[in-house]
């Protein structure tokens, strides 16, 4: 019997019959999957698809069993077979599709590896842990990332893996639920959540800051880069919203940042205003920086805690101070508080400044930055002030010192502040400023509550300060400062400056010093070298006539005023200096100066314009007398003569003493040169009026000075010729344009300040401008002091009568024209008592009129040993009216009390009285 071979399946059929098989097992295990265990999605509260399963299997066995196997419990397992396999085979091939699907969106990102063609990777080796919700769709799964994948290892990059998984579908999708991510290092489990889910806010909160923190510190996407970089939200907190919910917000953010630098303040400052403006929170965030670790801690405050408050002050200080430079140079300014004034208070006591390199080292942008930052210090805190500490070098650092408005620096800074702007406006421009800087500050507070400087400095820059008019509305300006006190001013006009220390106020009254005191002394001493003193200057010192330089003087002013007692001033010095000087007074009036005939060096006292005329041309033959001298003997004048007889006494053995300095006096020389309606006087007086002119132009050679007063020295009256002569000019008290122009050529008789004290005057010389100086009050007679009657001024005729005494003079009385008798001083040694000038006829006779050198003069004087003035005195007025020094009362040692305390010299607070 033929053996039939069975045929080999085909190929074909071969792989048809293993994918049947695999098929059917698939289905099976499909099946057997989801019926009983995985089609877990809730039906009603815990009943799910599976345990409807259980239950039915678990009631159909006890239906067999109690009733026996039936048809009817055949189909109903057949049906439930038939439904379930069905059911099997739908969402489990769906659910592979889906994992299929959340495999292949993964895998680029989280690197996963997509094996072959022919041997594919299993999807559920990656993605596991997978719950599966409605309409086979995932509800939770959980991945694990590729080591190499950057989410792996920096969490600030995780955003990938999570952006991949916000675009999987999920059960919840349709409700508009959304992917929720956590992440445990390389694992990231994703679960699917309802629409409502609080969890999400946080979700966008931690998505929008992780962003903001790789944006702004520009952290770089490689996994390298980005491994040491972190950002953690430390905890959260809700507040109630406008539809009366409440939403959530972080409260503190831990950022952790790799090896940044994160001590830039730049790079903070960015950070700090960034994080504020992208993550807005109820109150205020706070950061706090540490270097050390490059940690940033951010955490929330309330807005009205004490921290906050300090943030806001920092960071508004320092838009301040940002705002007040240039944007030049790259060097942002940072501002930092140092301390605060106390631990409850958010007022700051230091600050410190950088300006790194940029150029604020003009001085105009400090003082900008200090006025305008101190203006928003007070804007903020009214009674505080800022004090400023510049520190240039390669950088410019600055700081700030915040003090109350008491604090005498404070008060410095503010009247700097005041002195400067007004300066400023007054004198300077936008293209020329004025600067204004205080050297040294007074140590008290002004009685009107200022600080005031010591000593100033004021730079005009370019400004023209030749012209007087410039200075002098610069003095008025700074002499308007304050009452209590007067201003020194120290010109540089060259150099474009002027430097003013404060001094004693010029006082209203003083009276010139005993004849013991040292200053008078000084006065002596002065007079003896040619200095006639003749008052205190405003700023300081003594105004000085040097007859040495200016020969001849003028005195107006109005009457009253105090023209007498000046003249009596410089008579004083002429009548005490027998042995050096001798005087011509004309005094047509009779009155004032009708006392100085009694003393021995007053040579012709005129009391008629014919006298006074004789006296001018006597004065006239005396300046040629001592020309011819001094050609003789070969000298350009009489200190060289005087020198000349000191060498060799046997020429002064021969020509006679040197003659002496000789005073032309006159009271009121207005009413002596005015035109005379009387032909033979009026001849006369032509020839007085051109030898005056002469002297004026000729006679400083030879020690002859013309000393005259008048109310009005009008051109018509004194002419112009010899006022040019006088360069020494005053004019006591005020007085009118017209007649300030007489007498000081310039308006400067109309500048007094209101209620002008008796005694107040402008002097002027050629050689130091105008002086406002206060004539020390002396009487010709002891009387009381006009401001203080408990005060008695000894008269300048006692003084004399003293001196005369003291030296070995007596005073005899001899009779005079109108049959009464005056006194005169002679001698006591001499064998003829011979008084200088006969009362009974000071001028009448010609032999003993001394008009010239009277024959006895070698022995009526005292002997020529002292007239070489030392350097010392030489040089009195020249010293620098204070110099370095403080605020000194000139007068010190007078009789009146200053008002202010004179042994504190630089204390010029008004004592209380
Ligand atoms: N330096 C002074 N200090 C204080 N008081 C003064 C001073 N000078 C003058 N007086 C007061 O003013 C009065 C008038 O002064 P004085 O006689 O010198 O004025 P005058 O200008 O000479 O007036 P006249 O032109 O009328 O002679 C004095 O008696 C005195 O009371």
């Amino acid at each position: 019997m033929p053996s039939t071979r069975q045929r080999r399946p085909s190929p074909t059929a071969q792989r048809l019959k293993a994918s049947t098989k695999d098929h059917s097992r698939r289905t099976l295990l499909d099946w057997l999957t989801l019926t009983f265990g995985q089609d877990r999605q809730s039906l009603a509260g815990p009943v799910t698809p599976t345990v409807l399963n259980w239950l039915f299997l678990v009631a159909m066995s006890a239906w067999i069993y109690l009733a026996g196997f039936s048809m009817t419990a055949l189909y109903l397992l057949l049906a439930w077979l038939i439904v379930t396999l069905i059911r099997a085979a739908y969402v489990q091939r769906r659910r592979r599709d889906q994992l299929a699907t959340i495999f292949s969106t993964l895998a680029p990102v989280a690197k996963l590896p997509a094996g072959t063609a022919s041997h594919p990777t299993d999807p559920s080796r990656h993605i596991r842990k997978i719950k599966w919700g409605a309409r086979a769709l995932p509800e939770t799964f959980t991945a694990t990332l590729n080591s190499a994948a950057p989410a792996a290892t920096a969490p600030l990059l995780r955003v990938g893996v999570e952006s991949a998984i916000e675009n999987l579908p999920h059960a919840l999708s349709k409700s508009g639920g959304e992917w929720l991510c956590t992440w445990d290092r390389a694992t990231v489990t994703a679960q699917a959540v309802p629409a409502n889910d609080p969890r999400l806010t946080r979700k966008a909160y931690t998505r929008k800051i992780t962003a903001l923190i790789v944006q702004i510190f520009r952290v770089p996407a490689t996994p390298a880069a980005a491994s040491g970089w972190n950002v953690t939200i430390k905890d959260w907190d809700s507040a109630p919203t406008a539809d009366g919910g409440a939403s959530e917000y972080p409260t503190g953010l831990a950022v952790r940042c790799a090896d940044r630098d994160l001590s830039d303040p730049v790079l903070r400052d960015q950070v700090e205003r960034q994080i504020e403006r992208a993550i807005p929170i109820p109150g205020e965030w706070l950061f706090t920086w540490d270097p050390a670790t490059s940690s940033l801690s951010v955490d929330h405050a309330d807005a009205e805690s004490l921290d906050a408050k300090r943030k806001r002050t920092q960071r508004r200080l320092r838009d301040d101070i940002s705002a007040l430079v240039p944007a030049r140079g790259k060097d942002p300014v940072v501002l930092d508080v140092i301390d605060w004034v106390n631990p409850e208070m958010d007022l700051p006591r230091t600050l410190h400044v950088s300006f790194g390199t940029l150029a604020v080292d003009d001085s105009r942008l400090r003082d900008q930055i200090e006025d305008r930052f101190d203006a928003a210090i007070v804007n903020r805190w009214s009674t505080a002030r800022a004090l400023f500490d510049w520190q240039h070098g390669a950088t410019t650092e600055l700081d700030i010192t915040l003090v109350s408005h008491n604090d005498p620096k404070a008060q410095q800074r503010s009247a700097l502040t005041r002195f400067r702007n007004v300066t400023n406006a007054k004198f300077g421009s936008a293209r020329n400023p004025v600067t204004t800087e205080v050297l040294e500050w007074q140590p008290e507070i002004s009685a009107s509550g200022v600080a005031l400087p010591q000593v100033a400095r004021v730079n005009f820059g370019t400004v023209d300060v030749t012209k007087s008019d410039t200075k002098d509305a610069f003095q008025d300006h700074w002499d308007s400062i304050d009452n209590n006190m007067d201003w020194h001013y120290a010109w540089d006009t060259a150099a474009g400056y002027v430097e003013m220390r404060a001094v004693s106020k010029l006082p209203d009254a003083v009276a010139f010093p005993d004849e013991d005191a040292p200053d008078r002394k000084e006065i002596q001493a002065l007079f003896r070298a040619g200095k006639v003193f003749i008052g205190l200057q405003k700023g300081g010192g003594w105004f000085v006539w040097d007859l040495n330089k200016i020969a001849h003087g003028l005195i107006g002013g109005s009457t009253g005023a105090g023209k007498s007692v000046l003249l009596d001033t410089i008579l004083q010095g002429i009548l005490t200096n027998r042995d050096l000087i001798e005087v011509v007074v004309c005094d047509l009036k009779m009155t004032d100066f009708a006392w100085t005939p009694e003393f021995p060096n007053t040579i012709v006292f005129a009391g008629t314009p014919q006298e006074a005329c004789l006296a001018v041309a006597a004065t006239k033959d005396e300046m040629e007398r001592r020309k011819s001298l001094c050609n003789k003997r070969g000298v350009r004048n009489l200190g060289q003569l005087r020198a000349l007889y000191a060498r060799q006494p046997e020429l002064e053995a021969e020509d006679g003493p040197c003659p002496r300095r000789r005073f032309l006096f006159f009271d009121e020389i207005g009413e002596f040169l005015a035109k005379s309606k009387d032909k033979d006087l009026e001849e006369l007086l032509d020839v007085a009026r051109s030898d005056l002119e002469s002297i004026g132009r000729l006679a400083r050679a030879f020690e002859i000075n013309i000393v005259a007063a008048a109310q009005k020295p009008e051109a018509q009256v004194v002419s112009t010729q010899l006022k040019l002569q006088m360069q020494f000019r005053v004019c006591v008290g005020p007085v009118d344009e017209y007649t300030s122009k007489q007498i000081l050529e310039s308006n400067h008789g109309t500048r007094f300040p209101p209620a002008v004290p008796k005694g107040r005057a402008w002097a002027w010389t050629s050689a130091s401008g105008f002086h406002l100086i206060q004539v020390p009050f002396l009487p010709s007679a002891t009387e009381p002091a006009p401001w203080d009657p408990s005060l008695t001024i000894e008269g300048s005729r006692e003084r004399l009568r003293a001196g005369l005494e003291a030296e070995g003079w007596m005073q005899i009385q001899v009779a005079n024209s109108d049959g009464g008798q005056d006194p005169r001083w002679v001698r006591v040694e001499d064998d003829d008592p011979q008084p200088a000038i006969d009362a009974a006829q000071p001028d009448r006779d010609a032999d003993r009129l001394p008009i010239g050198l009277p024959d006895n003069a070698a022995d009526a004087y005292l002997p020529v040993d002292d007239f070489t003035p030392s350097e010392d005195v030489a040089d009195l007025d020249d010293r620098a009216p204070l110099g370095d020094g403080p605020a000194v009362d000139p007068f010190s040692s007078f009789d009146v009390d200053p008002p202010w305390d004179t042994s504190d010299p630089a204390d010029i607070t008004p004592a209380a009285t």
